[in-house]
């Protein structure tokens, strides 16, 4: 298996499968830095990236934005001064999927 941000991210349907619990435990390891946290009961994968000014945070945000577009699959991002703060999870399915890792892995590669 290839590394998770050379993955494709699959279309998600509502009917796709949430990870478990123990999945996510799993996937957890291969995005160091991202935390799992709960949103309203639902399990959002989280970072925060850090940059020298406002300039830098919003060429982040706008790459991210860019890379979401492209497979139609979108994080919140919160841009401030120096920081920006992804959250990755599934709309569609309230939960997370395999797809959100791989997301997670391509936003740490633009970022760190
Ligand atoms: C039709 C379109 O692909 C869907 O509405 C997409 C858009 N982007 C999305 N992004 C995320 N994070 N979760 C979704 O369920 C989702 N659904």
């Amino acid at each position: 298996m290839s590394a998770l941000h050379e993955q494709t991210c699959e279309a998600c349907s509502a009917d796709a499968a949430k990870l478990t619990k123990t999945e996510i435990d799993k996937h957890a390891t291969d995005v160091p830095g991202w935390t799992v946290k709960s949103v309203e009961g639902i399990p959002v994968l989280t970072r925060e990236f850090e940059f020298k000014n406002f300039a830098e945070a919003l060429t982040f945000t706008n790459q991210v934005g860019d890379l979401a577009e492209e497979v139609q699959h979108h994080p919140k991002i919160v841009t401030e001064y120096g920081k920006v703060t992804v959250d990755w999870w599934t709309h569609k399915i309230k939960g997370l999927h395999k797809n959100d890792f791989i997301m997670a892995a391509k936003t740490s590669k633009l970022g760190d």
